[in-house]
């Protein structure tokens, strides 16, 4: 079994880096870590980084987990390479520029680019945004599933996460407490689904409802309440169709022992209990 620890970082390759900067800094409020010459790194919480725009093909996503140890690591390695994944381990040029000690790259059933990293580094400076946002930390990605329920199967059965509830065939997993780190949405091809921000509380959640219209932000789903998790929410669109979510009260799982998944249908008012309709994000809903 693959332990998966938390979620360390997403990758976005970009054909255009500055425009990249401009949305992270002056809409999303992610701070600056550092500017290399083809990679911008941003902070939004305690980890050194958490999310990175690569000079790349905007198809380049990948998704970076914390296991343990370098035991553990090479344990991942082997049973993927058993499951006949193609596992990959990344240089130390690379590991640096992931702020990571070791780091193994592969795809999940889907064709989706993951990484297993080992002591991702944290930074004890203060995050500072850039836009008063109000970005608490990193805190969850939905992934493109061409096949939810076979997919299902490689995280929790492969790996350890644990689904806290379902709407349809999307599963909600935790790796942790929190209610969910990862979301599979059925989708046609691999691809990044959204990315999520927690933000302090829901009057984050509207200031920035108005401050992304009138920015010409397109706005993709919401603001609504998520009935799983009982998170407050609001989508939005970013560089090269990126969808990222803004969130308050995601809930934590009280009892890891008992907790059962529920069930809810594949309806509108499963991902808003208010009354907005996903269409933009979750199509045929
Ligand atoms: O927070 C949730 O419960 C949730 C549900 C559906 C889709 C999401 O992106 C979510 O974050
Ligand atoms: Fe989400």
């Amino acid at each position: 079994m693959i332990e998966l620890k938390d979620l360390s970082y997403v990758r976005l390759g970009t054909a255009d880096l500055a425009t990249a900067e401009t949305f992270a800094t002056g809409v999303l409020g992610l701070e600056v870590r550092e500017r290399r010459r083809d990679a911008l790194y941003l902070r939004s919480d305690q980890r050194a980084h958490s999310l990175c725009y690569f000079e790349g093909a905007p198809e380049e996503q990948i998704i970076g987990f914390e296991v343990e140890n370098t035991a553990a690591l090479d344990a991942a390695a082997a049973a993927l390479e058993a499951l006949r994944h193609k596992v990959r381990r990344g240089s130390a040029a690379e590991a640096q520029a992931r702020y990571v000690s070791e780091f193994i790259n592969f795809r999940d059933p889907t064709g989706n680019q993951i990484e297993l990293v080992t002591r991702p580094q944290l930074s004890a400076r203060r995050h500072f945004p850039s836009r008063d946002a109000g970005i608490t930390g990193f805190n969850h990605v939905g992934l493109n599933s061409t096949d939810p329920v076979r997919d299902e199967v490689f995280w929790t059965q492969v790996c350890n996460a644990r689904v806290s509830d379902r709407i349809g065939d999307i599963p909600l997993m935790r790796i942790n407490a929190i209610h969910h780190t990862l979301a599979l949405v059925q989708a046609a091809q691999p691809g990044i689904q959204h990315i999520n921000h927690q933000v302090a509380e829901v009057d984050d959640v509207m200031r920035s409802y108005y401050f992304l219209r009138e920015h010409n932000v397109p706005i993709v789903f919401g603001p609504g309440r998520h009935p799983t998790s009982g998170a407050r929410f609001l989508y939005f669109k970013g560089p090269d169709g990126v969808v990222f979510e803004y969130s308050c009260g995601v809930g934590e799982i009280a009892d890891e022992a008992t907790h059962r998944p529920r069930q809810f249908t594949r309806e509108p008012l499963s991902f808003c209990m208010w009354g907005a309709t996903p269409g933009g994000l979750i199509p045929g809903v």
